[in-house]
């Protein structure tokens, strides 16, 4: 049994998704962000200091570390782990799901956006409008990386988790 990867842009509810879908499942969460922090301390401040490059390379090796859990568990990666091809081919191995969401359930959930480096770095502009930028250049590769997407109007968290469950058995 492989592990359950989600997959998605920010907002999309991968963290919090995940929490809830392997405490119903019985399963080991990890989230690969959390990892990141408990390693390199706060990713804005990561950012800053080493700069995106840096953060994509610790990630694909921390993604990698953490797929190869000792037990099936669910996975909660990055927004942007996606763009790199070495986390989309140790995808394929996984069962993946898409969290999808509209842009105004996204800017709803990237609040003040202060601990998502991507969205604010740089600009003044609105978070959204950069979060608007980066999803569609993403979208192509969170889809051809998903087995499953759950649609943005599978809107509460519960149910998201649900339609990943009943998936999985049909799957079976
Ligand atoms: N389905 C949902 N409905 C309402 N709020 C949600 C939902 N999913 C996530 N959230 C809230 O949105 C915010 C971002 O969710 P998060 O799980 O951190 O997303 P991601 O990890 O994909 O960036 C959190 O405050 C979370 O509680
Ligand atoms: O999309 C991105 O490039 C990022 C998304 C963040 O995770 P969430 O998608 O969980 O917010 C986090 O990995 C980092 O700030 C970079
Ligand atoms: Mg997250």
């Amino acid at each position: 049994m492989s592990n359950i990867v989600l997959i998605g842009p920010m907002g999309s509810g991968k963290s919090t998704v995940g929490a809830a879908l392997a405490r119903r499942l019985g399963r080991p969460h990890v989230d690969t962000d959390h990892f990141f922090v408990a390693r390199n301390g706060p990713i804005p401040e990561y950012f800053s200091a080493h700069g995106e490059a840096a953060f994509r390379a610790e990630e694909a090796r921390i993604v990698a570390e953490l797929l190869d859990a000792p037990r099936p568990s669910v996975v909660s990666l990055g927004g942007g782990s996606v763009v790199s091809a070495e986390i989309r081919a140790l995808l394929k191995s996984q069962f993946v799901v898409m969290l999808d969401v509209t842009e105004a359930q996204a800017e709803a959930r990237i609040g003040d956006a202060a601990t998502r480096p991507m969205l604010t770095a740089g600009t003044s502009a609105p978070p959204i409008e950069r979060w608007k930028r980066i999803y569609a250049e993403r979208e192509p590769l969170y889809r051809e990386c998903a087995d499953l997407i759950v649609s943005a109007a599978e809107a509460t968290i519960e149910d998201r988790a649900e339609t990943i469950i009943q998936a999985m058995r049909r799957e079976r």
